[in-house]
């Protein structure tokens, strides 16, 4: 898989566990060992890689985003004693995901079918009968491959005030989706599933749409042989409607009312309408859904669509 990707952080305010180090490296008679000496002192580190071909440019990649805020602090433009008096030029870096790889990755375990796309579960089983997790089974920790958009996900300043636990996401179900083929509208079970719920798209685009149904669902309240028009998921009349495009490298987070309240609805369409444009769904889309797996009952303020408080 190479080494990993860096980056210089899209938002300026994006803290990062890894640190871009210039001034600092072989080319200008300073080994790794000493890197590794100066920089261990702030917290564990991961490991110190070559940001470029120049020799003069590192990446010091820690455990931790506070240790890379400290030596952060304590090192950028001071000449460093250990480091023969060099000023080191410091700045966070974020790892890249790179979705090529991804995409290879799940490409390369095994897929399970159901009938019109594909899934793949990690950490625990997502049961679409009950559509609730098998907690008792647990399937191990996330894959290594998704740890490049878990840190980006955990250093996002948008979750500087959050509870650091709500996001040590511990479920992972993947979706492959042929063109055409979309998502019967639906609120991911609340008692499976704690309050932030991420979906990474990748390979092709589509359409999600949100829906508000009062009276709780979409679905008529009479045997299914006798669904008429305007009760079907295509018909949606009888709710409010939002959609939102996801193009591939998008990230969808719901939460609150949008995650609680909300059917979320990908249509089984080949084409979307976004504004005035056309868009041809690719001959794949492949969505990386992260959750927490919940522990308890869920206490939403959404009780008509709360399987924990019926
Ligand atoms: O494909 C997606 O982005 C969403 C998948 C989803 O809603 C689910 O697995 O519950
Ligand atoms: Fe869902």
């Amino acid at each position: 898989m190479g080494l990993p990707r860096f980056g210089r952080p899209k938002n300026g305010d994006e803290l990062s566990s890894n640190l871009f180090v210039a001034n600092c490296g072989a080319a200008v008679g300073i080994s790794n060992d000493d890197i590794v000496s100066v920089f261990s002192k702030f917290g564990e580190l991961n490991g110190v890689y070559a940001a470029d071909d120049s020799g003069t440019r590192v990446i010091v990649s820690y455990s931790e985003v506070c240790s890379a805020q400290s030596a952060l602090m304590a090192l950028h433009g001071q000449p460093c004693p250990q480091l023969g008096g060099r000023s080191l030029y410091i700045r966070y870096s974020v790892l890249q995901p790179n979705p090529q790889e991804l995409l290879q990755a799940v490409d390369s375990r095994p897929w399970n079918c159901l009938a019109k796309r594909r899934v793949q579960h990690y950490g625990y089983e997502f049961c679409y009968d009950i559509r609730n997790v098998n907690t008792k089974r647990c399937l191990g920790d996330l894959p290594s491959f998704l740890s490049p958009i878990l840190e980006r996900i955990s250093s996002c300043p948008a979750f500087k005030n959050v509870d650091p636990d709500s996001i040590v996401l511990d479920q992972l179900t993947v979706n492959e989706y042929p063109p055409g083929v979309g998502l019967s509208p639906h609120i991911d079970t609340h008692s499976a599933f704690e309050d932030l719920i991420f979906s990474l798209s990748l390979a092709g685009p589509c359409i999600m749409e949100f829906r508000r149904y009062e009276d709780g669902d979409w679905r008529p309240k009479v045997a299914s042989s006798t669904v008429t028009k305007g009760e079907s998921p295509e018909d949606g009349s009888n709710c409010i409607k939002k959609a939102i495009y996801l193009p591939p490298r998008s990230l969808v987070l719901l939460s609150g009312e949008g995650r609680y309240a909300w059917h979320h609805y990908i249509p089984h369409h080949k084409i979307d309408k976004v504004n005035d444009r056309v868009i041809r769904r690719a001959s794949r889309r492949v969505s990386f859904t992260l959750r927490k797996v919940r522990a308890g009952l869920c206490k939403c303020e959404f009780p008509q669509y709360c399987d924990s408080q019926r």
